[in-house]
């Protein structure tokens, strides 16, 4: 007779939580805030492993020449977002730097709009996507969109510096601003997956950490959405 218990406990799913965001709209910020609670498995996003999949670059290669590499860096994002969204932890919280879902309703749709990403391309990414979402994919809890104005992630991008960044536009991030309203604050294109808990991510981190702390108790399952503490 299996050890029921021993089971019970392993198949217990954590809390799980993704930070949805622009480019430089502060997720690593937000996610090294809530590392001090020894209860929460902080994710980052693998962009280490977009710059090394095999010793190639894939991100700076995206940058470069979206149209050659666009498809194989999609690919490679879908992957390494599943290996995250199905990483186990005894932690009842797990915080996510996006997911599957943003790489997919954000930017591979904002590369099949622009026609850069062909349709056959863009449909086995998304036949992958149905397949892994319907199948394979642990579900979420809540989504916490940091929502910023391209104005002000273009300037914090370009302080960051980022090497393979350096050939991203203001009017890119602009669109990319966009693909995440209709998602996520809007609600006008794809569904959901959990309730959105919208931040006002343009304020400064010297004032930020209060706007973090209103949704603390949301964020780290004390509490329902739609209550405001
Ligand atoms: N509230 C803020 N006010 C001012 N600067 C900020 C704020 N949040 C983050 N930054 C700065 O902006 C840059 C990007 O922040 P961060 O890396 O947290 O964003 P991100 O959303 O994780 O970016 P990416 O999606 O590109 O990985 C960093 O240099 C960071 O120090
Ligand atoms: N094209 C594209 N598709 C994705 O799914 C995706 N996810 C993240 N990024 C880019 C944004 C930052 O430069 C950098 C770190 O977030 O990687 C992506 N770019």
């Amino acid at each position: 007779m299996p050890n029921t218990k021993a089971l019970k406990k392993t198949d217990k799913r954590p809390f799980t939580v993704i930070i949805e965001g622009n480019i430089g709209s502060g997720k690593t910020t937000f996610l090294n805030h809530f590392k001090k609670y020894d209860n929460v498995c902080v994710l980052a996003e693998p962009v280490h492993m977009w710059r090394n999949c095999a010793g190639h670059n894939l991100l700076g290669l995206m940058y470069e020449d979206t149209s050659r590499w666009g498809f194989t860096f999609q690919s490679y994002v879908q992957l390494t977002m599943l290996q995250q969204h199905m990483f186990k932890t005894p932690h009842p919280i797990k915080l996510m730097e996006r997911s599957i879902f943003s790489a997919r309703y954000c930017f591979v749709e904002k590369m099949f709009c622009d026609g850069i990403l062909p349709a056959p391309s863009a449909s086995v990414i998304n036949e992958w996507f149905k397949w892994i979402t319907t199948k394979a994919c642990p579900s979420v809890d809540l989504i916490v969109y940091l929502r910023t104005s391209p104005e002000v992630v273009y300037q914090r991008m370009l302080k960051r510096n980022r090497e393979e960044e350096k050939l991203v536009s203001l009017q890119y991030l602009r669109e990319i601003h966009e693909m995440h309203e209709n998602w996520l604050y809007h609600k006008t294109m794809f569904t959901c997956p959990a309730p959105v808990i919208v931040l006002n991510a343009d304020l400064d981190k010297s004032v930020i950490k209060e706007e973090y702390e209103k949704y603390e108790p949301h964020i780290l399952n004390k509490i329902a959405i739609g209550v405001r503490t």
